[in-house]
């Protein structure tokens, strides 16, 4: 069966990748997730990731803590450019070709983000890993992977979590939430869902790039939404 999307954005979680930890990177996780792309890639699909950095700092939690907000977000960019790192290494020791670019300059750790570069190398289907988010202070990787998704001039925008979709209320909160197979972006919006947030999904909305919220946990989720199969919540006009 053929892939329905020619080029994908993934957000991939940071706090997906630590697992059943605390914070930080579990490897045999990493491993997995690369295992995934790895299949979608197969399909001849051409792969773009925005990775969060949840697992290793947010900004925001500091800044309430009494740090400089801007501070705190320059260090959540630097934690998403970490985990870019891990992804690009476990990548390499997969045999599966990626580059990561970085919204901040760190120019003797990674290359600077420029499109045409990064449309580049899409075309010749090698993963590309944007670090650093959007590079702006006060924004979130949803944001950068929106904005993102947009200048790939990607498909879909696929949310990869710990969760398999968006629910009525956070599901790892209330056991009774439901599950949203299809809902339109205003519907997301106004019901203030809190899986994505409004930024991004109202970037989306405007440029008519769709979403689709799914679980990094499952086997074999990420190769069946890109197959357009009936898995996640898509999120649409
Ligand atoms: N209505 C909802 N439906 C689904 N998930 C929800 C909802 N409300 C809150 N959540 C929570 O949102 C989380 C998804 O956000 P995620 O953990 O991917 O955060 P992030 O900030 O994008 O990533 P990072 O960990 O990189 O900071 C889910 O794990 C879930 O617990
Ligand atoms: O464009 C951006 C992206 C991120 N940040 C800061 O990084 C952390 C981690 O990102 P998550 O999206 O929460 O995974 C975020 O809390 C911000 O502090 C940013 O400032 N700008």
């Amino acid at each position: 069966m053929p892939a329905v999307y020619k080029r994908i954005l993934l957000k991939l979680s940071g706090e997906a990748l630590m697992g059943d930890a605390q914070y930080g990177i579990d490897r045999t996780v990493i491993e997995r997730i690369v295992i995934e792309i790895a299949g979608v890639l197969q399909l001849g699909v051409e792969v773009a990731i925005v990775v969060g950095g949840g697992n290793i700092f947010r900004g925001i939690k500091s800044a309430g803590d009494g740090m400089d907000r801007v501070t705190a977000d320059y260090m959540g960019m630097l934690a998403t450019t970490m985990n870019a790192l891990a992804l690009h290494d476990a990548m390499r020791r997969n045999d599966v070709v990626s580059r990561v670019q970085s919204a901040l300059r760190i120019d003797q750790v990674v290359e600077p983000y420029i499109r045409g570069k990064a449309l580049r190398y899409l075309e010749e289907h090698k993963v590309v890993i944007f670090a650093a988010g959007t590079g702006n202070p006060f924004f979130t990787t949803d944001t950068a992977a929106a904005l993102r998704g947009m200048e790939m001039n990607a498909n879909i925008v696929l949310k990869a979590t710990k969760v398999d979709g968006i629910y009525t209320s956070d599901p790892l909160e209330n056991k009774e939430a439901e599950r949203f197979s299809k809902l339109t972006f205003d519907e997301a919006i106004n019901r203030n869902l809190q899986v994505m947030d409004a930024t991004a999904l109202t970037l989306c909305r405007d440029q008519k790039l769709p979403i689709n919220v799914f679980s990094i946990f499952k086997t074999g989720a990420l190769k069946r939404v890109v197959l357009g199969e009936d898995e996640g919540t898509l999120v649409n006009v």
